[in-house]
Parts: structure tokens; C-alpha cells; sequence
């Protein structure tokens, strides 16, 4: 059978202690332990030579091969081209876009050193599964390498409708060279929509049902695959966190106040400014429920050594600031603001404890975030999602969460009220809705969906011979064809 290879910028090394601050990075690990396959990326570390050899380590079946970057590639490609160019603009903020040729010349240097490095593993019959925008153009160079492989690229952030995808310098030779993959995946389908109206200026042809593109000779599949959770393993590791010690000792700081949580990288796509003056708001409108109510806000720092980022980071301090200065006294500290990273097993403790969480961005691909602590809640006692329209989360959960514009401060402070006030048979209807939704669709039909899709055929004989681990481990080294053999004389 085919081995899967997933490419991505970030990768959820095995012996890294505590969790990973990034969806990507769960989210692809959750999908890959369950099928193996080899997950290739960058190491995470910055060398002045980086070894011409990838780093490898073998785990459960998943094989990690990671490269160092050049302080020069990290600067360029990632704090540069990515993250203050593709991320601002896709997110909505070409206010905020800074570019470079420098920048975008790094970030090919990068896409066609990580295609060479590929070049030197790639088997004829791998599946390839490339993640994010930091790795747009890869399928191009690929194929220019001779390599002929089913691709497949899926987009973890938001896709901007045509006009602003335009706002990207060049952008026909990074966002238009995703007409190099078999397959584009997206997280919502006004993503994919946007998508397709950027290929039809571009000269594509779309067909009726908006989901196939024919440009320059290729045929692109376009879809919508909302990434997910480990819906009952989360359920589970929020039980079993609950007991803990640590929880415990969380629970009891509370002294019976209300908890608020909110859980997010330190991104100005995530809406913490404009939280904090709904929060602020709140207590300025309703003084009754001063001293029955903290929120704890963890935001572990993101992309330290990009301008924009750092001066998010002072704004929001000085914000949580002056909100404790305003309202704590010498028992009661409204806002905690936390800038540490939690392991997904405290988080999920801390999110069973909860009786709202604020999950309210600008703009977010999906918000797992969400998710998390839906799965995370006692049924019979459930706290209550407050969740941004502009989250891919709301379309999966806005029939259960309390849906908020993140710009209106006051309709804002009023759903955090009605969360905190509202009667447990509401809580519980609108938890099940919620809870429905994240069973039917899991991290393996996330992954199931997206390979089905690239490979139908492949991924139907996969399901068909649904054996035992160990006896999938012995016949994975079996050429392609087996499978469909075996499928083809009804085995
Ligand atoms: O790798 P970093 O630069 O440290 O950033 C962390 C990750 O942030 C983004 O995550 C996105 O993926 C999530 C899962 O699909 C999704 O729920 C969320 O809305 C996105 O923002 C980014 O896309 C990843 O590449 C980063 O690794
Ligand atoms: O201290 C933290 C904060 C966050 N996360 C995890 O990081 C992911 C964040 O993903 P999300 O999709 O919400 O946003 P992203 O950061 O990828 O934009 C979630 O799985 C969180 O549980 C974590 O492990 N520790």
C-alpha cells in the first residue's frame, strides 16, 4: 500500500516535552498516529549549517525526518514572507502585511529546499499531504522534479475572497501555484469559494458545483474538510484530568467564583484586545457580579520576533493591566493573564472547570481551541461556548455556542451574561447540539475525508482490510497494487 507522506512547516516531535501551541501541529498528529506514515518539516531550531541529511526518529509507526533552518530562511521565509505577508492578508489584515523581495525570495529558496530534500525520499507511489501556507508552491517545484505523485494541500487559515488575495505581492507564484496540487482542501466552504473565484480571475474554468477547476492544462479538486478533534479521547483526558491534584488545586483558587476561560497564541487574529474591553464592559455594566467571577486568559507567546507581534504583546498586557487596576481588590483579581503554555491534558482539566469560554477572533481558520472545550464539558453541567462568527468553528458549532461579532464590545459583554446566567436545560441542549457535530465528525474522518478525496481508491482499500495494527504493520511494505488485488479477488 502507498505510504503517506505529510509535509508541514511545523511538526509534533515525539520526545518535545509539553504540548504544542499550534493547531497544525495536533491536529496532523492526532490523523497520522492512527495510519503512520512518514511527517517531514522544520525541526523547530535555527543553525548556522544545517545538515544536508534530515533528522530522523521512528515513533508508532509515524517516521519524523525535520530539517534546521538558517537564521537567514528563518528570518526570510518564516518571521518574513509567512508570517508577516501570507498570515496578515489571508487573515484578512493587509493593513498589516510587510513585504520584502528579500522576504518572498527566501520563502522559495525555502519551498525548493524542502522539494529537494523530498526529491531524495519521494517513492512513485507515495501519497503526498502538504500543510499550510508556508508550503504553497512545494507541489510546483515537486513536479518540476520529475515527480508525478497524487498531492494534496490543505489550508489551515482562512482563504480572503479574490480582491484581498490580490493584496499579496506575486501572489500568482505562492497562492496560484496551489493550482499544482490534485487536491485543495479548505476549512470552510466560503474559504474554498473565495478560492475558486481567485482561480476564475486567473483564468481557471470552474465547474457548476464549484468544487473542480481546470487551469492551464490541470485538473485542481477543490473541497472543505473542517479539521477536528480526538472527540472522545479529549471527552476522556478532561474526566480523568479533573481528579487530578493540579486541577483540584486550580478549582479551589476559584472559591466558588464563576470561571470564564479563554485559550489562544498570542495573534492579533485572536481577538484578546477586543475581548478585553467586552470583559471590561461587563464589569463595568454589571457590578453584581464583581468578586463571583474570574477569567483566566492563557496565551502562550507566538512568533516572539516579529514586530507586530511584540507590540501586540505590550498592548495586551497593558490592557489586562488596567482592567486588574480598575476593578481587583485585595481578595479578588478579575483577570488572570497568563503567558505560559499548558499541557492538552491541564487544558482540558481547566476547561471541564469552566463555565464559559470566550473563543472570540477576528478571524480563525478553525479554532480547535473551541472544539476542545465543548468536548472537554461535563453533559450534565455544561458551560457555554462563546464563539466569533469569523471562527471556521462557527460553522460547525453555531448552533449550539452563543455566536458574537468580535467588534461589538457591548452585544459581547451581553453573551458573556447571558453565559454565565444561562439555565442548565438550555446548557445542555445547546452542549448536545455541539457535542453531535464533534462525534459524527472526528480527526479520522477529518483525515478519512481528505485522503478519500485525493485517493479513492487507495483509501478504500485501506478501510477494507481494517486489520489488527500489528497485522497492518507487516504488509505495509507490500507494493501498491496489493490492496486492490486483494480488494479485486473479494478478500
Ligand atoms: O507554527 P506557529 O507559527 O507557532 O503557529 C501555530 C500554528 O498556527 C496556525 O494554526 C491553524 O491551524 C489550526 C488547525 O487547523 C486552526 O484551527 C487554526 O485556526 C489555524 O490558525 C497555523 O495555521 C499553523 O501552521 C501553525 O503551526
Ligand atoms: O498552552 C497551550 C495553548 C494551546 N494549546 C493547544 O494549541 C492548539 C491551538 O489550536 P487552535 O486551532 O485553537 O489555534 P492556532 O494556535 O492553531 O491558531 C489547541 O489544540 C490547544 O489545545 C496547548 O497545547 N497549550
Amino acid at each position: 500500500m502507498s505510504r503517506i507522506v505529510v509535509v508541514s512547516n511545523r511538526v509534533a516531535l515525539p520526545q518535545k516535552s509539553g504540548g504544542s501551541a499550534g493547531g497544525l501541529a495536533v491536529a496532523v498528529n492526532a490523523a497520522l498516529k492512527d495510519k503512520g506514515g512518514i511527517w517531514f518539516g522544520w525541526s523547530g531550531r535555527v543553525a548556522p549549517e544545517p545538515s544536508d541529511a534530515p533528522e530522523v526518529t521512528h515513533r508508532a509507526g509515524i517516521t519524523y525526518a525535520v530539517i534546521d533552518l538558517t537564521g537567514e530562511d528563518y528570518q526570510e521565509y518564516y518571521n518574513g514572507f509567512a508570517n508577516r505577508v501570507l498570515w496578515p492578508v489571508l487573515h484578512y489584515r493587509a493593513d498589516l502585511a510587510e513585504f520584502s523581495r528579500a522576504d518572498l525570495s527566501g520563502y522559495m529558496r525555502v519551498n525548493r529546499m524542502f522539494a529537494d530534500h523530498l526529491a531524495r525520499i519521494l517513492k512513485p507511489d507515495d501519497i503526498v499531504w502538504i500543510h499550510d501556507y508556508h508550503m504553497m508552491p512545494l507541489a510546483r517545484h515537486l513536479r518540476e522534479r520529475g515527480h508525478m505523485n497524487r498531492m494534496g494541500f490543505f489550508l489551515h487559515i482562512p482563504m480572503p475572497p479574490a480582491d484581498i488575495i490580490q493584496a499579496v505581492p506575486q501572489h500568482a507564484q505562492t497562492v496560484g501555484a496551489l493550482a499544482h496540487y490534485d487536491l485543495v482542501g479548505f476549512q470552510t466552504d466560503g474559504d474554498r469559494d473565495n478560492f475558486a473565484r481567485y482561480l476564475e480571475f486567473s483564468g481557471g474554468r470552474i465547474t457548476p458545483d464549484g468544487t473542480g477547476c481546470d487551469i492551464g492544462g490541470r485538473q485542481v479538486t477543490l473541497g472543505t474538510f473542517p479539521v477536528a478533534i480526538e472527540t472522545a479521547a479529549f471527552a476522556r483526558r478532561a474526566r480523568h484530568a479533573h481528579r487530578t491534584r493540579y486541577v483540584k488545586a486550580f478549582r479551589e483558587s476559584l472559591s466558588d467564583r464563576k470561571l470564564i476561560i479563554g485559550v489562544d497564541r498570542l495573534d492579533y487574529s485572536k481577538g484578546i484586545p477586543n475581548r478585553f474591553d467586552a470583559y471590561e464592559h461587563f464589569l463595568r455594566t454589571v457590578p453584581e457580579w464583581h468578586d463571583r467571577v474570574s477569567y483566566v486568559q492563557i496565551t502562550p507567546k507566538s512568533r516572539t520576533d516579529v514586530p507586530e507581534y511584540q507590540e501586540m504583546d505590550r498592548d495586551v498586557s497593558h490592557k489586562a493591566g488596567q482592567i486588574n487596576g480598575a476593578y481587583s481588590d485585595v481578595t479578588w483579581t478579575p483577570l488572570r493573564y497568563v503567558n505560559r503554555t499548558y499541557s492538552r491534558s491541564a487544558l482540558a482539566g481547566f476547561y471541564r472547570v469552566a463555565d464559559a469560554a470566550m473563543v472570540t477572533p477576528l478571524r480563525d481558520g478553525m479554532n480547535l481551541v473551541a472544539k476542545e472545550f465543548v468536548a472537554a464539558q461535563d453533559p450534565c453541567d455544561p458551560g457555554v461556548l462563546v464563539l466569533s462568527q469569523f471562527a471556521g468553528a462557527a460553522a460547525e458549532l453555531g448552533a449550539g455556542a452563543l455566536l458574537v461579532n468580535p467588534h461589538d464590545t457591548e452585544s459581547m459583554a451581553a453573551a458573556l451574561k447571558r453565559a454565565l446566567e444561562m439555565p442548565l436545560a438550555e446548557r445542555r441542549e445547546r452542549h448536545s447540539r455541539m457535542m453531535r457535530v464533534l462525534e459524527a465528525r472526528d480527526i479520522d474522518h477529518w483525515a478519512e475525508a481528505f485522503l478519500e478525496a485525493l485517493v479513492p481508491e487507495e483509501t478504500s482499500a485501506r478501510r477494507a482490510i481494517a486489520l489488527p495494527r500489528a497485522a497492518i504493520r507487516s504488509v505495509v511494505r507490500l507494493p501498491a497494487t496489493w490492496a486492490r488485488d486483494l480488494l479485486l479477488r473479494g478478500a
